[in-house]
């Protein structure tokens, strides 16, 4: 008995049958057309004409319903592409659809629920990711599996319990599963996709809609306001936090949150995925828009650090998969005039480095972007740097500025970042200073008075408030439920005799030249060999100096008659000489325990020289280790990657360049992670630390940060944790070249040696306990009270779980030496406890819903 449809459901088809053949934005518009109808009917109401009632398509003789075929009679869904059979070598996708798969037979629908095709003949049970065969006369790519729980609750009903075409059910028997020999990859316009489940699904994920104010101004030709959704092949992975991330962002750059300004700052903590975030904004931007369903971008510009060029493409490739969208990587074979010549429709995306953007600006500036997406993006904290300037002057309103580590204490660079993105919403720099800067830097100066505490803090809230309207910060506590637990320690090593002879040496070499005016001694030199002695004293180049030769400077020749003394009682050092350092023999005992333990590692220094000796090290106990630095090729970064995170990688170790790749890698293939060496700038650090504890990691994640006991590099880690330290100190981190400006004084302070303490900076902590693990309570609530907060609030962070002061290192555990055998042990250090004269360790347990 054949049914006739309901009047309104038959429009609604006729609709997208009408629309389907037109190009987009008109197919587009039309799903979007009939994603609001269907919206109105609420999903009981769906399921009921779903189930009692037949439906009839255009072209289609209607058939009865089986009333008997239910939600639970369905096996399993997929989410696949669909074209009509050809032979023809190059052809395209033509849409994606549904794969319903039910008692050994299956029904191919597009993406209204219209029938294409039938097979009672295919082996479901071999159904996977990639299958390509014919349903029908379409031939069919599964994407992936619409599991039972991701399933839209009424959307099996729905796509199921729809009318039949006739000739689609006859030509079903002429179905063949072709997994044997697949045809090559079909091309597709990623226009033609469309959501893979209607509106009428919870689980969509609608952006906020614009109000009269928006439509006044973007809404000229007054064209009906359309909802926009989300595809549910995306918004069923998201978390809730990149869901609220995502509606966030499509409001800034459309103006909905301020009709004024289209720039957004994403700061989220590291390892949130922002990248993720953004892909769905892309998707969503050039897919759909508020008015008639028109998107305001055609082409997306993404400018990111050349170590993670690929891992956009990457996670393109991931969450999208190329059938939907390939972007358009710039590298040595591809030219930005290539990517020119190819239209938006099918290559939208474009992605380049920082350094290629300023190669070749000429042809960026000539095509026409509509969104900007900078990756890293406190490199452009110094609006006069080129690459800032080059960057603003791009005809690109819509902006979004991504960075885990945004500019916390100082407020020209914070005023930097919100210029590039909304030039003018806080007025220029000279009306800025005057009215936040000044008052709020003055406000965090210790000694200020009540009433300029108190103007401070009013100024402090009034910018937060005039910026939470487009900058988004949350913190990693968010995911912890998605990440295993973490340890971080820092290990204090006591430096050998050789290190210290040496490091004295140059102290008092100093010293010495502070009386002497002819000897002008340049200290950024003197901090640097320190640090080379901490690291390894053969990265002074002792050979060279000890073999003295005329092209050796003033200053070196001069070091070196306050060296020989110590030189002459060590003749020669070679690399397998680690004993001559502290920390590198702490690391190799290190590396042997957790080799033998199966646990791999990343090893990370701000130094190349010292990567060389790691690479000495692994190769003498015969590790495998990639390296990734500054001269790995940008084409050659994701593979080193990769192969390194692949589940049976052979690779044991991670050689990192904190400088090449310490930003936005993901090297979860690691359980362990250390940092050799340190920068002033704290973010720096944590950047580089952020590297292994990210979503998609396993195992419990142990970070280790080395310290040569009593050395310049317990000042700087002071520094990084007490903003009292060197408080005077201007300290410009200016890419490559630090300049350091310090009182001599401060100086004095920092080139102080006590390699007798056993931690500088437990003594820095007066506390009382007896370093047995328990730190001391009432030296953390002292702290509490005496020391504010000297993080500018400028943002709106709950509480940091890295150290960013010193009460928060009080409330670590800390041991001294000697070191308790179960502590190393944990820690995989058991055959280094006589080197270690301090621990202090963090942990993070793991979320009680983390599932390994
Ligand atoms: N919803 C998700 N489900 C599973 N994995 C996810 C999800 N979101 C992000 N990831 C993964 O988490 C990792 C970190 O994401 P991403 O690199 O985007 O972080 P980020 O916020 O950019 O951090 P950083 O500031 O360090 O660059 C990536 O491997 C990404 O694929
Ligand atoms: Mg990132």
């Amino acid at each position: 008995m054949r049914r006739t449809q309901a009047p309104s459901q038959c429009h609604r088809n006729k609709n997208i049958n009408a629309e389907s053949k037109k190009p987009f934005p008109e197919a587009s518009r039309s799903t979007t057309q009939l994603l609001n109808l269907l919206s109105y009917e609420s999903p009981e109401k769906l399921s009921h004409v779903d189930t009692k009632e037949s439906a009839t398509y255009p072209g289609e003789t209607s058939i009865p319903i089986n009333t008997a075929v239910t939600h639970t009679s369905i096996e399993k869904q997929y989410n696949v592409v669909w074209s009509k059979q050809t032979k023809k070598k190059h052809k395209t996708w033509e849409g994606d659809g549904i794969l319903i798969a039910e008692n050994d037979a299956v029904i191919l629908k597009d993406q209204s629920g219209s029938i294409l095709g039938r097979s009672s003949k295919l082996n479901i049970q071999n159904l996977e990711e990639g299958s390509r065969f014919l349903v029908g006369s379409k031939e069919v790519e599964i994407i992936d599996i619409v599991s039972r729980e991701n399933a839209p609750p009424n959307s099996s009903n729905q796509l199921l319990n729809i009318s039949t075409d006739t000739d689609e059910v006859k030509s079903s028997d002429n179905s063949t599963y072709c997994t044997l020999n697949p045809p090559k990859r079909l091309k597709r316009s990623w226009k033609n996709f469309t959501s893979t489940f209607n509106s009428a699904n919870v689980e969509c994920l609608t952006m906020p809609k614009p109000n009269h104010a928006h439509q006044w101004k973007y809404n000229k030709k007054q064209l009906p306001v359309t909802d926009v959704h989300l595809d549910f092949f995306l918004s069923k992975l998201l978390r809730p936090h990149q869901k609220e991330g995502i509606s966030f962002l499509y409001s800034c750059v459309n103006g909905i949150r301020d009709t004024e300004y289209l720039g957004a700052i994403l700061a989220d903590e590291m390892g949130l995925g922002k990248t993720l975030q953004c892909i769905a904004l892309v998707w969503i931007s050039l897919k759909n828009g508020p008015y008639g369903s028109i998107p305001f971008v055609q082409r997306v510009l993404i400018v990111t650090p050349s170590s993670l060029v690929s891992n956009w493409f990457k996670e393109f490739r991931q969450w999208l998969t190329f059938q939907r969208l390939t972007p358009f990587i710039i590298n040595q074979k591809q030219k930005v005039s290539d990517y020119a010549k190819l239209t938006a429709t099918h290559r939208p995306v474009m992605i380049i480095s920082y350094e290629m953007l300023m190669r070749y600006y000429d042809d960026v500036k000539n095509i026409n972007f509509q969104l900007l997406i900078c990756d890293e993006g406190h490199r452009l904290k110094n609006n006069q740097n080129r690459i800032s300037t080059l960057l603003s002057h791009l005809e690109i309103e819509r902006k979004v500025l991504l960075t885990g580590t945004p500019v916390q204490n100082n407020l020209q660079e914070f005023f930097a970042l919100i210029e590039f993105v909304n030039p003018g919403i806080v007025g220029t720099y000279s009306e800025f200073k005057k009215y936040f800067e000044v008052p709020i830097v003055a406000s965090n100066q210790p000694q200020c008075s009540e009433e300029i505490k108190k103007l401070g803090e009013v100024r402090s809230q009034e910018l937060n408030h005039k910026t939470n309207s487009f900058i988004l910060r949350r913190t990693q506590s968010i995911i912890d439920q998605y990440l295993p637990s973490k340890q971080e320690c820092v290990i204090f090593c006591s430096p050998t005799h050789f290190q210290s002879e040496l490091y004295k040496a140059v102290v008092s070499f100093w010293e010495d030249s502070l009386e002497d005016d002819t000897l002008k001694v340049p200290h950024l030199n003197v901090i640097t060999i320190l640090k080379k002695i901490c690291n390894h004293p053969k990265l002074i180049k002792i050979g060279k100096l000890s073999n003295e030769n005329s092209s050796m400077s003033i200053f070196e020749k001069m070091l070196l008659n306050y060296l020989q003394p110590v030189l002459k009682n060590v003749p020669s050092i070679t690399d397998s000489d680690i004993e001559h350092s502290s920390k590198m023999m702490v690391l190799d005992n290190l590396l042997s325990e957790l080799k033998a333990i199966n646990e791999r590692i990343v090893l990370i220094s701000y130094s190349t020289r010292t990567l060389d000796l790691f690479e000495d090290l692994c190769n003498r106990k015969q590790f495998c280790f990639l390296r990734l630095d500054g001269n790995t090729s940008v084409s050659a970064r994701n593979e080193v990657v990769e192969k390194f995170n692949s589940p049976n990688s052979k690779y044991f170790v991670f050689l990192l360049s904190a400088k090449a790749g310490g930003v936005g890698l993901n090297l979860i293939g690691a359980s362990r992670l250390v940092l050799f060496d340190l920068d002033w700038n704290p973010a720096s650090d944590l950047q580089a630390m952020s590297r292994i504890w990210r979503d998609g990691q396993k195992k419990n994640v142990y970070i280790y940060r080395l310290l040569t006991t009593g050395s310049i590099e317990e000042k700087i880690y002071q520094r990084q944790i007490s903003k009292t330290f060197l408080s005077n100190a201007i300290i410009d981190i200016d890419q490559n070249a630090p300049h350091v400006r310090l009182s001599v004084e401060e100086l004095k302070d920092l080139f102080n040696y006590c390699p007798d303490s056993k931690s500088l900076t437990h003594e820095m902590l007066m506390c009382n306990c007896s370093g047995d693990g328990v730190p001391d309570v009432s030296i953390i609530e002292e702290n509490d009270d005496n020391e504010r907060d000297s993080q500018l609030s400028v943002m709106h962070h709950k509480k940091i779980k890295n150290v960013s002061k010193i009460s928060e290192l009080a409330e670590w555990d800390h041991f001294s030496n000697p070191v308790a055998e179960s502590v190393l042990e944990e820690l995989c250090v058991k055959t280094s406890g006589e080197k270690i004269s301090f621990i202090f360790r963090n942990k993070y347990a793991e979320s009680t819903s983390f599932q390994k």
